[in-house]
């Protein structure tokens, strides 16, 4: 069984169980701060001439073991924040990631952007428990989901004005997703979730493939101002990074450094 599926299972056991002690009713009547507009953050830096950054925080993952043992996500919201990133994602699931809500919930009140919360969205019961704690924008992984599926969870979003990021990794992914969802923002990850295997080669090709009127985000395997330029050469002006910023002394400047060279 490859890792992508091996996380599904889990996750459908997980939600399964959580399920049991929460109805989206429930979910819905928490009083959540209002949306802070994820794609919106992302597009005003990029019409401001610059590069748009969703700054992960992610402690560990399946594919590098711990990334981080001293970890703590408000300083790391609050080092993204002011080195210059548009948003942020916080990984919440736990098992494979060492993540919780309550990293999101400290991160998103730790400073003023948008938070994705990166997990892997299997039913819209999800999207609700998304809002309950805070997050601004969800993710659908095209690779994890049939096309019913998807649009369901898409709607859940959407009926809760929260932005959607989905994630593709080929051309078969790109074109369900652009035909099925209406999310205009779409990343491509340069890891097969399957293998781990990273090439920024991946986002370089479908790039051609992304109609002008969707925001491209080029996600994983991202870690120098070099790497940002070479995919800007295919239009790309929107990265997601994790490990490589986690990794780093000084988060303010390594973000910035990033963003500017
Ligand atoms: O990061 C992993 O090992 C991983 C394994 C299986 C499923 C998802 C995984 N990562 C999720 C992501 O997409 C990345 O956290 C994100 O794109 C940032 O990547 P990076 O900058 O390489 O940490």
């Amino acid at each position: 069984m490859n890792k992508l599926t091996q996380i599904l299972e889990t996750k459908a056991g997980e939600v399964a169980e959580r399920r049991k002690m929460r109805s989206v009713a429930d979910l819905d009547a928490v009083a959540a701060s209002p949306v802070r507009g994820f794609h919106a953050a992302l597009q005003a830096k990029i019409d401001a001439g610059g590069f748009a950054l969703i700054a992960e925080i992610k402690k560990a993952s399946p594919s590098k073991g711990l990334i981080r043992d001293d970890f703590n996500p408000v300083d790391h919201a609050r080092a993204y924040a002011a080195g210059g990133a548009a948003c942020l994602s916080v990984l919440t699931d736990a098992p494979y990631f060492q993540g919780h809500e309550d990293y999101l919930v400290a991160a998103r009140a730790a400073c003023a952007l948008p938070v994705l919360r990166k997990d892997f969205m299997i039913d819209p019961w999800q999207v609700a428990e998304a809002r309950a704690i805070g997050a601004d924008a969800i993710l659908i992984i095209v690779a994890a989901l049939d096309d019913g599926a998807m649009r369901e969870i898409e709607a859940a979003a959407i009926e809760r004005q929260m932005d959607v990021l989905v994630e593709v990794h080929d051309e078969a992914e790109l074109d369900r997703a652009l035909g099925t969802l209406r999310s205009r923002l779409i990343g491509v990850n340069n890891r097969d979730l399957r293998t781990f295997e990273t090439d920024l080669g991946v986002t370089e090709r479908l790039a051609r493939l992304v109609p002008p009127e969707t925001l491209l985000v080029g996600e994983s395997g991202i870690a120098t101002h070099a790497d940002c330029q070479r995919l800007a050469q295919s239009g790309v002006r929107t990265f997601l990074v994790g490990e490589s910023l986690m990794r780093q002394v000084d988060v303010v400047a390594a973000t910035s450094a990033l963003l500017q060279g």
